[in-house]
Order: structure tokens, then C-alpha cells, then sequence
């Protein structure tokens, strides 16, 4: 069975489950093989509008697998690093795709698991899912953008808390801490979670693709902003889906896009 599922519906929504619920989806190298190759793939295809992760059972992933970080210490650092960097980097890859990608964290979702979760563009959580970053208390530095993720969703109070203490947080505390957008109780998430998607398919895809590119980069001060929008707004401008759009403002109809 594959450690990653990848369902395609028929208008462009992707939805990826980690599919080891056993080990409540705890990241091997052959599930982190399945990611890498199937975000190079969805990269490249124009007719993808909008990606969901979850998890298979009831947990979102428990994050690093624990065998295998036991297994560790017989690695010299040098190698270990580059390992490490790979790891991070096919897990992170989730955050050059083009298309608004969506975590909904069914449960557990815990250190690289949280991680994968954070680095999603929008994070709904069931409102008793726990969040978690226990790398000190396993006697691991964070890894995977943990330092840069929490602290860039939530800000540095509850970032220093989580991984100083490793304490954790509830879907519902993460929802009113700002680390998640919003949290339903468990058995409304997946519905939630398609409706949202359904909003952002529904836009005009060239303008949803530049406009997650530009939130993505993180535009450090205004004037890159403005530098940015002033190229990427006139390419919407010259679109046939503005035209189409504007239309149906006038008709007062929903639009069609189709990309053009
Ligand atoms: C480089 C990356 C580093 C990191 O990501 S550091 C973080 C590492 N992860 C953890 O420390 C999480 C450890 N797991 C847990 O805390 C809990 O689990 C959960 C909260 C995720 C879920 O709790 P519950 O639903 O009660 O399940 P259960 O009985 O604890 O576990 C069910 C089975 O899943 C295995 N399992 C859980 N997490 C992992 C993991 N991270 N790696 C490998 N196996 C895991 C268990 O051992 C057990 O197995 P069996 O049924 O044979 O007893």
C-alpha cells in the first residue's frame, strides 16, 4: 500500500493523504520519496488549482519516524547534514508549488508533521487535534523550519513556548493564537476544508496562482510589493478572464474562467 495517496478530482482539486496510519503517519524515507516525486509532478501540471493534505486515521502525522531517528547516531555529521537537508527540502518543496495548498490537520500533528502542516498556505485544524513541537524534549534541535514557521505564523511568544516547553496546543488554541486559520469539530473538517478549496477554484486561476507566488515570497518591504504588483496585475489585466469576469459582475452572474 502506498505511504502517500494522491486523489484527483475533475476540477483541479488535489487531495494527498499520508497513508500510514498505523504509525499514525510518522515520515519514512519511502513517504518522503512519494512527496518529492509527486510535488515535481503536480508542479508541472497546469490543470491543478488547489492541493488538501491530510492524514489517513486519526492523526495528521506524528512527524519523524522514531526508529529511524534512534537509527541516527551511527552517521557521521557531515553526511547526516546533507541527509537532513534533503529530508527538510523534499518535505518544503510543498511550498513552491504555484496552486494554494491547504492542510487540514485531522489530528496529531507533530514536529516535521506540524512543520508540513505550517507550510501549507492555509491550515484548518479539527478543533481537538494536538499541535506539538517536542523536539527538545526528545533531545532533538528542531528541524524542518520549525525555528522559521512557527514563529512566522503565530510570532515569537507562542513559537518560544512551543519549543522551548514542547507543550501542546489544541486545534481550538491554535485557532485563537493565530497559528491555524480556523478550527471545526473533527467530523465538519473535510467538509470545511472542501468548501474552501471550492471558493479558491472558483477564482480566476492566473490571478490565484500570481497572487500565492507573491503572499509565498514574503515581500519584505512595500517598495517590492509595489514592484511586484506592478508587473503581475497588468498580466491579469491583458487576461481574457478579467473580461470574463467583469462580465459577470455586470450580469450579475458567477464567472467562467478558464485560465486565459
Ligand atoms: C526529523 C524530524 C523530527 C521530528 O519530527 S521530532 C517529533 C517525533 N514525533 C513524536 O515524538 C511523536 C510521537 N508520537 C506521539 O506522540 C503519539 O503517537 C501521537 C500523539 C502522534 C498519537 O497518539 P496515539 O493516537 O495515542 O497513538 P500511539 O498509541 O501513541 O501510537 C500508535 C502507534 O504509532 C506509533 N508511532 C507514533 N508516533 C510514531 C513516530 N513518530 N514514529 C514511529 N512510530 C510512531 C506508536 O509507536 C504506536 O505503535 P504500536 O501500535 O506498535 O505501539
Amino acid at each position: 500500500m502506498s505511504e502517500l495517496l494522491v486523489e484527483r478530482g475533475p476540477d483541479g482539486l488535489v487531495l494527498l493523504t499520508l497513508n500510514r496510519p498505523d504509525r499514525r503517519n510518522a515520515m519514512t524515507d519511502g513517504m518522503t520519496e512519494q512527496w518529492r516525486a509527486t510535488m515535481a509532478e503536480l508542479a508541472r501540471d497546469r490543470d491543478v488549482r488547489c492541493v488538501v493534505v491530510t492524514g489517513a486515521g486519526s492523526a495528521f502525522s506524528a512527524g519523524g519516524d522514531l526508529s529511524w531517528l534512534g537509527e541516527r547516531n551511527v552517521e557521521p555529521v557531515p553526511a547526516l547534514r546533507d541527509r537532513m537537508l534533503e529530508f527538510y527540502r523534499s518535505w518544503l518543496s510543498v511550498t513552491a508549488l504555484e496552486v494554494p495548498t491547504i492542510a487540514a490537520v485531522n489530528g496529531p500533528a507533530v514536529g516535521a508533521g506540524l512543520c508540513l502542516a505550517l507550510a501549507c498556505d492555509l491550515v484548518y485544524a479539527a478543533d481537538d487535534a494536538r499541535l506539538l513541537a517536542p523536539f527538545t524534549s526528545l533531545g532533538l534541535h528542531p528541524g524542518m523550519a520549525a525555528t522559521h514557521l512557527l514563529p512566522a505564523r503565530a510570532g515569537v511568544a507562542l513559537a518560544r513556548e512551543m519549543l522551548l516547553t514542547g507543550r501542546a496546543i489544541s486545534g481550538r488554541e491554535a485557532e485563537i493564537k493565530g497559528l491555524v486559520n480556523r478550527s471545526f469539530p473533527r467530523a465538519d473538517l473535510m467538509t470545511e476544508v472542501s468548501a474552501v478549496a471550492g471558493e479558491i477554484i472558483r477564482n480566476a486561476p492566473v490571478a490565484t496562482r500570481l497572487t500565492k507566488v507573491a503572499l509565498a515570497a514574503g515581500h519584505a518591504d512595500l517598495e517590492a510589493a509595489l514592484r511586484w504588483e506592478a508587473l503581475a496585475q497588468p498580466v491579469t489585466m491583458a487576461s481574457a478572464d478579467l473580461m470574463e469576469g467583469l462580465a459577470a459582475r455586470r450580469e450579475r452572474r458567477v464567472p467562467k474562467f478558464t485560465g486565459s
